[in-house]
């Protein structure tokens, strides 16, 4: 270090002509000694949707020639790019391009959303493979049966009236009992506000050593702006904002932690791009603080599927991308069912009888190599059989444990 400075001084004469131009992505571990040679620091932010747009833009117009696109389609890529940078950005229009013009001669030139979907994925993909890079996730409404009041009230959230009057909500806590849909919820938030997704369980954040889990919390918050616009989700809360001031935490870490996660949370109430999404099976054991309003302002109970209606839905929903036989019939099906199941207990009758269905085709004709697998009625009641036999099957909620997670008092409207 002294020697790069020493070096680096020398230059700074009245007559000299070099410029020294540096960069990197940790500034803030930069030596002070380091930062004083520098006359200017340039903070090279992400690039944001009206930049992205333009930037796909001039690619395609330093392409030449007439490539037939209209404005729409530069407008869908800049949305759906956001944590893409310049060098991506250019990979995606130069590498789709070349990609169109390989396969439909170099005359082909009219490009469509579907020409860029191939390279728009590597490039996803990669990017959310880098350690705990966000991604947007493939999970649609569709995807979630039943929930049709928590859905709207979710969307309401995000879309309505709120977010444009500039009242904004930072926050929302979904609370209720394992397996019910929450993890599901949030991805789908994501994939449909068209906003990255930064999934985070709470025990993952602590770190034994001094100040860590602090700044874990501190890099979560860095990641998730400079990905905005981003849904935030923090999974088991309960274990990273446990009530403050309990005897058995005489050290202070757990305390500590829990502060610095609630001034986080302020600092993003300011930020319209990023938004919290809390899961918990234990409301009880929060810390109030983190219920305040401006941090996870509303709080949503998403429950166990008591009434055939629902859970019909959740069926429909995750049999969705399943072959069905003509004999099965979802509504009858239903009444099969014990009467208070978790979206988690559906989707293990439906994976049984997808397994009974398969192990079906084997038996019947073990030399067919590939035969398409369709589930029939039989197999779902033979899976729903075990569902109700209590020593083979355990429903992911006992039911003495039901009211663990009930707070009503929270069921804020
Ligand atoms: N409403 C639903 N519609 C369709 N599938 C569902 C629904 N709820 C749950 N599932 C199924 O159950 C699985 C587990 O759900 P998820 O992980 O979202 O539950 P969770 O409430 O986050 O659980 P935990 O509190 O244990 O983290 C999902 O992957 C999905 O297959």
């Amino acid at each position: 270090m002294h020697c790069f400075i020493q070096h680096v001084s020398q230059l700074a004469t009245p007559h000299s002509r070099t410029v020294v131009i540096c960069t990197s992505t940790k500034p803030d571990k930069i030596h002070h000694q380091i930062k004083r040679l520098f006359l200017k620091t340039i903070n090279v932010l992400p690039l944001t949707e009206p930049e992205r747009r333009l930037l796909i833009q001039y690619q395609l117009d330093c392409l030449g020639g007439d490539y037939g696109f209209d404005a729409s389609l530069v407008e869908y890529l800049s949305s759906v790019t956001s944590g893409f940078e310049r060098h991506d950005l250019t990979c995606l229009v130069r590498l789709s391009v070349k990609n169109k013009m390989l396969k439909q001669g170099i005359n082909k030139r009219d490009l469509q959303k579907e020409d860029f979907q191939q390279i728009y994925d590597d490039l996803q993909s990669r990017y959310s493979d880098q350690l705990d890079a966000p991604s947007v996730p493939n999970v649609s409404w569709e995807d979630i049966g039943g929930l049709s009041k928590l859905k709207a009230e979710i969307l309401s959230t995000f879309r309505g009236v709120n977010r444009t009057s500039g009242l904004k909500r930072s926050g929302l806590l979904l609370y209720g009992p394992p397996g019910t849909g929450k993890t599901l919820i949030a991805k789908a938030v994501a994939t449909e506000c068209r906003m990255n997704f930064l999934a985070v369980k709470g025990p993952e954040l602590l770190n034994k050593y001094i100040g860590q889990s602090e700044e874990n919390i501190r890099n979560v918050f860095l990641k998730a702006r400079s990905a905005a616009p981003c849904v935030v989700f923090f999974d088991e809360l309960d274990s990273l904002a446990p009530r403050r001031g309990q005897e058995d935490q005489s050290s202070g870490v757990m305390d500590r932690v829990v502060s610095q996660l609630l001034a986080e949370m302020d600092g993003v109430h300011t930020s319209q791009d990023v938004f919290i999404l809390g899961a918990t099976n234990r409301v009880d054991l929060l810390d109030p603080a983190i219920l305040r309003p401006g941090r996870l302002d509303k709080s949503l109970y998403v429950g166990l599927y008591e009434d055939r209606i629902s859970q019909l839905g959740v069926l429909k929903a995750v049999v969705r991308k399943f072959k069905l036989s003509d004999d099965v019939s979802l509504d009858s099906l239903v009444h099969h069912f014990p009467s208070q199941m978790s979206g988690a207990d559906i989707y293990s009758i439906c994976s049984n009888a997808w397994t009974r269905a398969i192990r079906r085709i084997i038996t019947s004709a073990p030399q067919v190599k590939s035969a398409p697998v369709i589930v029939t009625m039989d197999d779902f009641l033979g899976a729903c059989s075990l569902a109700t036999a209590p020593d083979k099957f355990s429903q992911s909620v006992a039911p003495d444990n039901y009211s663990l997670s009930v707070a009503p008092e929270l069921l804020v409207a």
